[in-house]
């Protein structure tokens, strides 16, 4: 039976996890539901959100750094590597959050984490097993994709962490409230306008970038290449469309209403409502999240 439910807040550097995990935590206190957040970035230094739990109590980036002369990067692996190896601190540590509770695990954002060491997905495994339901919130950070090339080089890092954590998933798309601001900076649309005209341009934009779609996208990358590499391109963009989830969530942190259909969306992905008012008889389908995480590899090591 699940104990608690937990998001793992993924994505690259900037991205605006730290800044997603804050803002779920200010809309929770107006909406009487308690997310309690973990920091996992042991190079984090302030925090805009309340902290509940920090990986720096284990072991901090600095000192890994200074002890062990190691670089940024590396001292990261290290760390992360660390926690799993002593991740019944962790696990201690989230019991007193395991009833009821929703935990944002605010991640570092080095995409070597995600892209081709396991830590990560052991990390998941190991939260799963202790009774938590957990999906991954990947951030994108919406500004920089202006143009199809960065849409499709976005979705590779998305997948790639998808495919990694091997839990249920959720694709994000951050600033959206700044998009047609950067646009204009990148030179994109500078025109003056009034504020509705500014907020029907934004909402133009990200419509532009959640509806991207694959086809238009690889004719727009063919134009940049020569023809030799079409048909390389061309099975580029069917890896994303075979997937078929990659899709994005706009996420404007001036905008309730937006922030609320991201909750309503991890809640479906743990199935809290489910879980929280239980029926005889009604287990929910990703029991085998708790069971087997990690899949036939059950084998209690994380
Ligand atoms: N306007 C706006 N700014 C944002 C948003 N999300 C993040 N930012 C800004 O972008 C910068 C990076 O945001 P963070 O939340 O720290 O990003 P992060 O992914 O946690 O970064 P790392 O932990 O360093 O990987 C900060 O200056 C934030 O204020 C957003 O939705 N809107
Ligand atoms: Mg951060």
């Amino acid at each position: 039976m699940a104990t608690g439910f937990g998001c793992m807040v993924v994505g690259p550097a900037g991205s605006g996890k730290s800044t997603f995990c804050q803002v779920l935590q200010e809309s929770g206190e107006s909406h009487k539901r308690l997310y309690k957040v973990c920091n996992l970035d042991p190079a984090a230094e302030v925090f805009k959100y309340k902290c509940d739990i920090d990986i720096r109590d284990l072991i901090s980036l600095d000192d890994v750094q200074e002890e062990l002369k190691f670089g940024p990067n590396g001292g990261l692996v290290y760390c992360m590597e660390y926690l799993i190896e002593n991740v019944e601190w962790l696990l201690d540590e989230l019991q007193e959050f395991a009833e009821d509770s929703f935990v944002l695990f605010d991640c570092p954002g080095q995409i070597e984490l995600y892209s081709h060491l396991d830590v990560m997905q052991r990390l998941a495994k190991a939260i799963s097993r202790s009774g938590f339901l957990l999906c991954a919130a990947y951030c994108a950070d919406g500004t920089f994709i202006d143009e199809p090339s960065k849409y499709i080089s976005a979705c590779f890092t998305a997948l790639s962490t998808m495919t990694q954590l091997g839990i249920p998933h959720l694709n994000i798309l951050t600033k959206c409230d700044k998009l047609k601001q950067a646009r204009a900076q990148t030179g994109g649309a500078g025109d003056a306008m009034d504020e509705d005209q500014e907020e029907d341009r934004n909402e133009a934009l990200i419509d532009q970038i959640v509806t991207m779609g694959t086809k238009d996208c690889l004719q727009n990358v063919n134009q940049f290449f020569s023809p030799k590499y079409f048909e390389l391109n061309k099975r580029i963009v069917e890896v994303i469309e075979n997937f078929n989830l990659v899709q994005y969530i706009p996420l404007n942190i001036q905008d309730e209403d937006s922030v609320d259909s991201i909750i309503t969306q991890m809640d479906l992905l743990v199935q809290y409502d489910e879980y929280r008012m239980p029926k005889e008889g009604n287990m929910p389908d990703n029991q085998e999240q708790m069971d087997g995480a990690g899949g036939e590899d059950d084998d209690g090591d994380y």
